[in-house]
């Protein structure tokens, strides 16, 4: 069988990382990676490119507009990319890609690592091999590899800070995960095809914040907010998805925003399970007031997707018929 041909796009992050003065910082290229796991070329034929050098701390929107672009360029001569990246933002890039990369039929997958590659106890080598197996197994469509997991690009977030399980997939199951025997697809979409030609779509409104509500949280931060600009608000409530209205009442600044044309999202400060705003009296206010359900997105899926939203149009409506809509597996 003829071999793979995969690129691998460098951007830095600790997989990269080498000792400087300042501390860690992504030093090695993407070939500089690649030699380190010199068995990878038996089974593939492998390019790489390094588009950034960057600790992810560092990405941006600009940035992931940018690896769209270069994602972009380089499909056509490939079976899949691989994107090398630091895992503080990863989770915000995989599902900003997921979002700008419409209809993909090959994969792209991220990964990175919590030690260096260049060190004895790395989990680069492990986490680069489980990229490879995603692509070997013919799946399509932006993924995150990491501990032995492949994830969806919109479902996975970052929830350790030194465990080498970094990621989890939040509220899907995994696409597949790695055994002694291969690659066990749990829920794939192997062999699926597109259901439209690949469009990159990679227009995105930065002017987007994220609020996390506290208990007391003074209504005065909205018109704050208002005047800075913000055209679209996300908030992580509380629970099933409330917010309070007794002593400090959030509502009317909320409605006084959506009435200005600033598109308001509410998630759950919960990291697993879904929002429902119906289900209580502090949730059913917030609908009143013309917010957007997040349903069971995660806040990373959510934030990529206003900024998504509001690239693509400037009328609110349209932008809540794109949150109504699922389009990379955000949503259930
Ligand atoms: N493990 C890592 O990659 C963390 C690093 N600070 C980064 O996100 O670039």
């Amino acid at each position: 069988m003829q071999k793979k041909k995969v690129l691998l796009l460098a951007t830095g992050g600790t997989i990269a990382c080498t000792h400087s003065q300042e501390g860690l910082a992504p030093g090695l290229s993407g070939a500089g990676i690649l030699k380190l796991l010199p068995e990878l070329q038996e089974d593939f034929t492998i390019e790489s490119r390094d588009i950034l050098n960057l600790d992810s701390s560092n990405i941006q929107p600009e940035e992931w507009q940018f690896m769209a672009e270069r994602v972009t360029e380089a499909l056509p001569d490939y079976d899949g990319i691989i994107i090398t990246h630091g895992t503080d933002t990863m989770a915000y890039t995989a599902s900003a890609l997921s979002y700008m990369l419409q209809n993909l039929s090959k994969p792209v997958v991220l990964t990175g690592a919590q030690i260096p590659i260049g060190q004895m106890f790395t989990d680069a080598k492990r986490n680069l091999q489980t990229a490879f197996a995603a692509v070997n197994a013919g799946l399509s469509g932006v993924m995150v590899a990491f501990d032995d997991k492949i994830m969806g690009g919109c479902r996975a977030v970052k929830v350790r800070t030194m465990g080498f399980d970094a990621f989890e997939s939040i509220s899907a199951p995994y696409i597949g995960k790695i055994y002694a025997d291969g690659v066990h697809l749990e829920h794939s979409r192997a062999g699926e095809e597109a259901a439209a030609p690949f469009e990159l779509k990679n227009k995105l409104c930065t002017d987007v914040f994220l609020l996390k509500l506290i208990p007391g949280t003074k209504p005065e931060i909205f018109d704050s907010l208002l005047a800075l600009g913000y055209r679209g608000i996300v908030i992580e409530a509380f629970g099933a998805g409330g917010t309070h209205f007794e002593r400090r009442n959030l509502l009317p600044k909320l409605k006084k925003l959506t009435d200005h044309g600033v598109s308001i999202a509410v998630c759950s400060q919960c990291l697993y399970e879904k929002s429902d705003l119906s289900l209580y009296e502090v949730g059913r206010k917030l609908l009143d007031c013309g917010v957007i359900p997040g349903r069971d997105m995660t806040t990373e899926a959510i934030v990529t997707k206003m900024m998504w939203a509001l690239g693509q149009t400037e009328d609110p409506a349209e932008v809540k018929e794109i949150f109504a809509r699922n389009y990379c597996g955000e949503v259930s």
